[in-house]
């Protein structure tokens, strides 16, 4: 279902580099598995696959079909893990450009700080139908509890009572400023479990509202990764494709390489690639430590920053995502003048000449000392994705653990968030608030 292939890069990282890493995963696997590493408390995403019971997967699908049925359009208003999963299993699966007889459009608020933006969404929705699932595990996270408190006055402004039965709040089971509103304004609710981190939480109802309201096979989802989990639990590199991937960045890291480029041939994975940022930056970016994580978008990027891959400073590794096969393609038609010169094209499919893209750009990447390893789903589907996110999620998990941080945390996140408050003059930094302001430029 999905594999893992690094042997484009075999003359960069040599096969014994692997064997001597390999104390280094035993122990990072015992570590996840017997609970004994550091951010231990955080590791419920672990049985996520197989823990979602009965009552709850219904409860969202039932709620999912409420909205289904009563809105046009579901705001979801959260930031980073709060809402970049969601956003990448539904870009990656249903049409890009949205038919309004698809059901209700999912759109995003609460991920910046953009007046703009909200004015844009309140104008264009104006006289549509509206749900809004605020999700934020803390509940005190400033962007999307600014954009809620516009988005709760405007949903008021418009259903007056009703404008409660309408909003479904997703966040802590006990604790937080979002339970406490959501209590008293009598909103529906949905808990973010305390083990699971944001960045970890697709697969809790997180992710899954949102992604059950936009017509994907949640179900499906879910097997995906209980699949995956079976065959990425295994400690055994040889085995373990997703053990293989987190050894690959591991020694390349070592070997002095600071940035992993994640690069898709699929628009529809975009968004897939900014979850997979979150998860990768905030896990390992810390204690002066990690893999920066960007990403390109080819066949475009390759007529921009291709040009820096090719030839540019070399300290990246790229990591090919491809999908093998797609059940609806185009082929290219035949054409009488063949002025364009392209009818040595004609009758192959945009899939296969995608696929040489992904073929040449590999080989000249390689050529041009990018080590480069290639991870493949058989198709685009809501299995298949599922799987992917465990890969991910465990692959980083165990990277984080062989690069001795712990990928649970955040903490330099907060930085910008205490200067942020200081100069707003929320009460209690007014300290840092003069402080700071000595430093900014008139
Ligand atoms: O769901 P919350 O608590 O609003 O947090 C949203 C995001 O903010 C962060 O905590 C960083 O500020 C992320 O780790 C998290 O995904």
């Amino acid at each position: 279902m999905i594999t893992f292939s690094n042997i484009y890069a075999d003359s960069f990282i040599k096969s014994h580099e692997y064997e001597q890493l390999k104390p280094s995963l035993s122990i990072a696997h015992e570590q996840l598995h017997n609970q004994t590493g550091v951010g231990a408390n955080y590791l419920g995403w672990l049985d996520l696959p197989l823990d979602l019971n009965q009552d709850e997967w219904e409860q969202v699908q039932e709620k999912a079909n409420e909205i289904k049925e009563n809105a046009d359009v579901l705001i979801v208003v959260g930031i980073g893990g709060s809402y970049l999963g969601a956003k990448a299993i539904i870009s990656a699966l249903t049409p890009t450009f949205k038919r309004s007889d698809l059901g209700p459009e999912v759109v995003f608020a609460g991920q910046h700080l953009d007046g703009d933006y909200l004015n844009d969404m309140f104008e264009a929705f104006q006289d549509r139908s509206v749900y809004v699932n605020v999700i934020s595990k803390s509940g005190t996270t400033t962007e999307p509890a600014i954009a809620f408190r516009f988005i709760k006055r405007w949903m008021e402004e418009r259903y007056d009572k009703g404008a409660s039965k309408r909003i479904i709040a997703t966040t802590d089971a006990k604790k937080g400023a979002l339970r406490e509103l959501a209590e008293t304004e009598g909103y529906d609710t949905f808990i973010v479990p305390d083990d699971v981190g944001g960045r970890y939480s697709v697969l809790t109802s997180v992710g899954l509202l949102p992604i059950a309201v936009a017509g994907i096979d949640i179900l499906e989802l879910l097997r995906g990764a209980e699949q995956a989990k079976k065959q990425f639990d295994v400690n055994d590199l040889e085995q373990n494709e997703a053990y293989q991937y987190a050894a690959f960045r591991t020694l390349a890291y070592k070997k002095g390489k600071t940035i992993e480029l994640l690069a898709t041939f699929h628009p529809k994975l975009h968004e897939l690639s900014e979850w997979w940022k979150q998860l990768y930056g905030e896990s390992e970016g810390k204690d002066g430590k990690g893999l920066f994580p960007a990403s390109v978008q080819y066949t475009t990027d390759l007529h921009s920053l291709g040009q820096y891959v090719q030839e540019g400073q070399r300290t990246m590794i790229e990591t090919v995502l491809n999908i093998r096969s797609q059940t609806k393609t185009l082929h290219v038609p035949s054409d009488a003048t063949d002025l364009d010169g392209l009818n040595y094209l004609s009758g192959k499919s945009l899939h296969d000449i995608n696929q040489k893209a992904v073929q040449g750009a590999m080989l000249a990447h390689i050529d041009g000392q990018v080590p480069t390893s290639l991870i493949e789903l058989d198709t685009l589907d809501a299995k298949h994705l599922g799987a992917l996110i465990y890969f991910f999620e465990k692959a980083c998990a165990m990277s984080g653990y062989m690069l001795g941080v712990n990928p649970f945390d955040q903490p330099g996140v907060e930085s910008y968030k205490r200067n942020m408050f200081a100069l707003l003059g929320k009460p209690g930094y007014e300290l840092e608030r003069q402080t700071l302001e000595k430093r900014l430029w008139e």
